[in-house]
């Protein structure tokens, strides 16, 4: 054997003693050529990162002892510190840190994530709902865009090769019918670049004449649920706004303070009672506006820090585990609809509780409060009436579901579910572990 290959067979035995956790051989070889220490193998992981990944502190020990270098870098851009993190080796990464305690909620501040129904493709021009004549003008515009909606549902065609739908974008010309009809709802949704107005259009009757006058083929993304999971990300904001305000309509046509028929004002965003002296027309009124319902949702962290709580509901598909979640009631903050929500659905205490992120969901106008929390208790007492199965999951088992394995545990919530992405957030994943 040539000196080189002498050389990276001895090299390999050294980083395969650091992963098995062979305390003796590695000793033996580190007396015998020290410079073995900070030498890499494939994919730039050295003996200590690969000690770390799998959770041998008396090897990590006896790296840091002998001078090994902790800021080194592997392949992925990780020090040995960040795999110990990742995989959940708390001792072996306070080690790594030099700190005895390592937090459970994934650190570092949370950066704003890419998270569907959350881009805002246009900018609302809250201001301009109440001018009118802008409004009218814009109607009448020949680039202005009007999305159409039948019981909810958008108007959408199926893109070329892919399985994703986007949202027909139609002019005025080819809605002249719709437009001028009584029943016909407009709700003005903002302006695009170069000053491009952007209204939704809701029709009680099916739009047959329009149907047939449109190229391609078209139609009504029904069900809603798994429908509206199915568009482009920049159409799905816009669709969640134009949805969740006309979800309000539907369901608000008469004044809730006292029964009488209302008038549409302000671009769409508006109901005013009709009867003078109703209560609703004194001051700032919320049942005037639309309706927004905020919905805390959050993944529990065993406080072994390696397991995480997730549960089931009957009408989730075969297999499916995702958050607890819960509406936050009357005269309760974040934090508190947090503590009740997970004790009422698992029996669990919680204690820290971290806000991660949030997203609208239009079915028909929740918005989603992302959290981790940190549990205190682990016993689970299921709620049935709620929910079907709640479980700890392990790190391990949250990876095999992530990566679809055959043989999963069980199976994620769709990536388009904030769900997803509290889970996603936690194991802190990259593609390269
Ligand atoms: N985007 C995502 O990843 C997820 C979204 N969600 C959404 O969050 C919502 C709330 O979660 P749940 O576990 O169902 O809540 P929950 O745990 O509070 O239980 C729902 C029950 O609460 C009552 N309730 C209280 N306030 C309500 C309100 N404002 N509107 C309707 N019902 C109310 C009803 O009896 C309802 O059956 C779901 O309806 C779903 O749309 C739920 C899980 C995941
Ligand atoms: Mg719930
Ligand atoms: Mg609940
Ligand atoms: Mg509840
Ligand atoms: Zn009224």
């Amino acid at each position: 054997m040539s000196d080189s290959g002498v050389r990276s067979d001895l090299l390999q035995r050294f980083l395969d003693a650091a992963s098995t956790g062979d305390m003796q051989t590695l000793m033996l070889m580190i007396d015998q050529s020290s410079d073995l220490l900070n030498q890499r193998g494939e994919k730039g992981w050295s003996a200590l990162m690969l000690a770390a990944r799998h959770g041998h502190q008396e090897v990590v020990k006896a790296l840091l002892e002998n001078g090994c270098d902790t800021s080194a870098q592997n392949g992925s851009g990780q020090t040995a510190r960040d795999v110990a993190v990742f995989w959940g080796h708390r001792h072996v990464a306070s080690l790594l840190s030099g700190s005895p305690d390592v937090d459970l909620l994934p650190s570092g501040g949370v950066q704003e994530l890419d998270i569907y129904f959350n881009r805002q493709m246009l900018d609302r021009k809250s201001e301009k709902r109440t001018d009118l004549a802008w409004i009218s003008e814009k109607q009448a515009d020949p680039d202005t865009v009007f999305i159409v909606f039948h019981d909810l549902c958008p108007l959408v065609r199926r893109g070329a090769q892919d399985t994703k739908t986007s949202v027909c974008r139609l002019r005025a010309p080819a809605l002249q019918k719709l437009l001028t009809h009584t029943h016909t709802l407009l709700v003005f949704l903002g302006v695009q670049k170069k000053e491009v107005a952007w209204f939704a259009v809701s029709t009680e009757d099916e739009p047959t004449d329009l149907l047939e006058t449109l190229e391609g083929e078209c139609f009504f993304l029904q069900p809603a649920m798994p429908g509206l999971l199915t568009m482009s990300d920049e159409d799905a904001g816009v669709v969640a706004q134009a949805r969740s305000v006309l979800a309000w309509h539907s369901r608000y046509r008469f004044c809730p303070t006292c029964g009488s028929d209302t008038r549409v004002e302000d671009g769409g965003y508006k109901r005013t009672c009709l009867r003078a002296g109703c209560r609703s027309l004194q001051g700032v009124y919320n049942t005037c506006y639309p309706r927004v319902d905020p919905v805390v949702i959050m993944l529990v962290i065993h406080p072994d820090g390696n397991q995480c709580l997730l549960g089931r509901k009957k009408i989730f598909p075969p297999g499916m585990f995702s958050c607890l979640a819960g509406f936050i009631e009357p005269g309760e903050c974040v934090e508190a609809a947090v503590r009740r929500e997970v004790q009422e659905e698992s029996g669990v205490q919680v204690s820290a509780i971290q806000y991660v992120c949030s997203q609208p969901w239009p079915m028909p106008s929740c918005l989603m409060i992302g959290c981790h929390c940190v549990a205190l208790t682990t016993d689970i007492n299921v709620d049935q009436q709620e929910l079907e199965e709640v479980r700890w999951f392990t790190r391990q088992q949250v990876i095999d579901a992530l990566l679809k394995h055959k043989h999963a545990a069980f199976i994620m919530p769709p990536q388009q579910a904030v769900a997803h992405q509290l889970i996603k957030h936690w194991i802190g994943f990259n593609a390269n572990l």
